[in-house]
């Protein structure tokens, strides 16, 4: 398809979800069953995933019973813009400004430089009635920082811009379909008037006479929108990664290269320990994130519930874990498709494979929702935070509670001394907490070493985004461990999460073996041990590694790869779809009289053939 003709037919398949989700009805669960089988970015994502809930958690009743019964009936379409061409992450960074006017009681809302323009919001550039709008608020002269505000863009009976509204597409993106189904936009205002109301003011208010009334609740609670969406992404990296496995495991399977003997067949691919080296923990990665995702979510409703009772304790918490955790997993998952499509050989490279769509549409989840590497710099400053606090009486808890017991994790020593031993989920925890620990707080260490605290961050950022991700690797590791404990039905299939749980913990010790030796978390006899016991785990799971993928039930349609075809039938299937090609609709290719021929007929004459 065209680039309009893809976007056309995504509002088509958009707006007839929408009308199933109204006619069966369809219950919250199944319409997010709905778009996840519609599989494509479109602008529903973001009405309903960001410009609903911001209005939810930002709005006071009064604008909350205005705007949310006509968002909930698809009467207006929101987006969320908050990024300008200028300032994604540095948020408190943005230019627009929303001056209020209390002569008119409005709010300008003005684009001052190119800059300030917003762009890469989804839904903006073509679709959106309204947007949240995120704007420097100034009352009296007076800069009160980022607040948001509703904004209608588009004229309700023929969809053209406001005036003083310039708004359209921001251009192709990365790869041929993935995200071009979405209209990322830009906008620009020009002293644009809404009125006073429409400035979200469950936070702080703005009154008739124009005073600014800062709440008593935390301003943080404006970024709240993106923490649901970074804990939602968190599960759907599991489902993208469990999407490539699947696809490798399957095609791996098939494949067979070497080995024959006596004129027999060759060895499945699948068989060759490089390759469940590469592949089995990314299968393992896929039910850990999911665990990890679950958990995520009841988190995430727990700090809801807690901001509704006004305990804001948790909230940093909160925003550590869903930051670091949407930033390990998306760039694990990324990581992931990009190396099961290696692990497909040559034809892991055809569109066919299902590969690089899936590649393309899901790399950007690296950097929307915040740069992975700005979000693992918020759960290290937490970090160190929450170091400078060990024995000041106020005891870590959560996720940092292992901090607590700091005196003996910067001191014990593994006490692995066989394979088997790292099968004991204690150990295992033991020496991830031993390790994330050391790796804190000797940035803790160094950074006192610095005068100004804020140079030292700036200096030490590497190793501080590192001890981050040995955090969050912690976390997972410790979730999928506690998932284990719980409720599992079926002997079989708790040994089988065992095996991948494992597999995820010793492999990720072999992939930053520098980390855990440094530190002395193990010595380099333990991890020769780890990598004994990953060699018979593979080997327990290869039996199982194309049902573990089945156990994802995902269609051939869903899937959409020659290669990941239940049935294995590659090979006629992949002449089929090459049969398909347009290049194949004739024998002789359009081009051949202009230039090949020509071209064979000079040398044909010069060499007297
Ligand atoms: C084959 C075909 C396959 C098809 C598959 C189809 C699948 C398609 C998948 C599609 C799914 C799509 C779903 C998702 C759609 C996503 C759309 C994306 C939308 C966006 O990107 S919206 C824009 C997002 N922008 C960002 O994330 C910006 C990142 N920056 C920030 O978040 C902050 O500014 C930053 C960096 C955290 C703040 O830094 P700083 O300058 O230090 O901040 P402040 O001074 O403002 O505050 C400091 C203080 O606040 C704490 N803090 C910061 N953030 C939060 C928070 N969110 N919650 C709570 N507290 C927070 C911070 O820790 C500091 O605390 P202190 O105690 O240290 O003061
Ligand atoms: C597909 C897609 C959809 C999007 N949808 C929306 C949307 O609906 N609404 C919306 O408002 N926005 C949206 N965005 C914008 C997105 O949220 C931002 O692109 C994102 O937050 C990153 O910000 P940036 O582009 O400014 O990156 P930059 O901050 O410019 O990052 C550039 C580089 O600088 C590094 N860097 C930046 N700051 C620091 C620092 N303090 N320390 C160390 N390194 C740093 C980063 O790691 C990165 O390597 C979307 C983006 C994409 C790609």
């Amino acid at each position: 398809m065209t680039r309009k003709e893809l976007f056309k037919n995504t509002l088509r398949k958009s707006v007839h979800a929408w009308k199933l989700i109204n006619e069966l009805p369809l219950s919250d669960d199944e319409s997010l069953m709905l778009r996840h089988f519609m599989d494509q970015p479109g602008f529903l994502d973001l009405h309903w995933r960001m410009f609903v809930p911001a209005i939810k958690g930002q709005g006071t009743e009064e604008q909350k019973q205005k705007w949310l019964p006509l968002a909930n009936k698809m009467q207006i379409i929101g987006c969320y813009a908050q990024t300008e061409l200028g300032h994604g992450s540095n948020v408190q960074g943005l230019e627009t400004t929303a001056t209020f006017d209390p002569q008119t009681d409005q709010f300008i809302l003005h684009s001052p430089t190119q800059t300030s323009s917003k762009w890469w919001p989804g839904g903006l550039g073509k679709v959106s009635t309204h947007a949240v709008i995120y704007a420097r608020l100034i009352t009296d002269g007076k800069d009160h920082g980022v607040h948001g505000f509703i904004v209608q863009l588009r004229n309700m009976d023929d969809h053209s811009p406001l005036p003083g509204i310039t708004i359209g597409d921001i251009g192709v993106k990365f790869g041929n379909g993935a995200y071009n189904s979405m209209d990322n936009g830009f906008l620009m205002f020009d002293k644009f008037c809404i009125p006073r109301d429409q400035m979200l003011m469950r936070l702080s208010k703005v009154t008739r006479e124009g005073k600014y009334v800062p709440s008593d609740v935390p301003r943080q609670l404006m970024y709240g929108t993106m923490v649901s969406v970074r804990q939602t992404i968190v599960s759907n990296a599991s489902i993208a990664m469990a999407r490539a496995v699947c696809i490798a495991t399957r095609y791996s399977a098939v494949r067979r290269q070497f080995g024959s003997q006596n004129g027999g067949i060759e060895t499945q691919v699948i068989d060759y320990k490089t390759q469940q080296n590469r592949l089995f923990p990314l299968l393992a990665s896929a039910y850990a994130f999911r665990f990890v995702g679950e958990w995520l979510k009841w988190l995430y409703t727990d700090v809801t519930q807690r901001l509704e009772a006004s305990d804001f304790a948790t909230l940093p918490e909160a925003h550590a874990c869903t930051a670091g955790l949407k930033s390990m997993t998306t760039s694990a998952t990324s990581d992931g498709i990009e190396e099961c499509r290696k692990l497909c050989g040559g034809h892991g490279y055809l569109w066919c494979s299902g590969l690089p769509e899936l590649f393309a549409v899901y790399v950007p989840a690296c950097t929307y929702e915040g740069d992975n590497v700005v979000l693992q710099l918020q759960v290290a400053r937490f970090l160190m935070k929450t170091v400078s606090q060990l024995g000041s009486g106020k005891a870590p808890a959560g996720t940092t509670a292992y901090m607590g017991r700091a005196k003996h994790l910067l001191q014990c020593r593994s006490s692995i001394r066989k394979a088997e031993d790292w099968l004991n989920p204690a150990m295992v925890l033991e020496t991830f907490e031993a390790r994330a620990l050391r790796m804190a707080v000797s940035c803790a260490n160094n950074l006192s070493k610095f005068e100004n605290q804020e140079q030292g961050f700036s200096e030490l950022l590497a190793d501080l985004v590192e001890a981050a991700i040995a955090h969050c690797q912690l976390i997972v590791v410790s979730k999928f461990i506690v998932k284990l404990e719980g409720e599992i039905k079926g002997k079989g299939v708790k040994n089988q999460l065992k095996n991948l749980c494992y597999i995820y913990a010793l492999h990720l010790i072999h992939k930053h073996l520098g980390d855990f030796l440094s530190t002395n978390s193990i010595t380099s006899e333990q991890a020769s041990l780890a990598n004994h016991q990953l060699r018979s785990l593979y080997t327990q799971v290869r039996p199982n590694a194309v049902a573990l993928v089945d156990a994802f039930d995902y269609t051939d349609h869903y899937l959409g790869s020659v290669l990941g075809r239940y049935d294995g039938n590659v090979y006629p299937k992949l002449f089929e779809e090459a049969l398909k090609d347009p290049l194949n609709d004739t024998v002789v290719p359009d081009g051949y009289h202009e230039y090949i021929r020509p071209l064979i007929k000079q040398h044909l004459r010069s060499a007297r053939l």
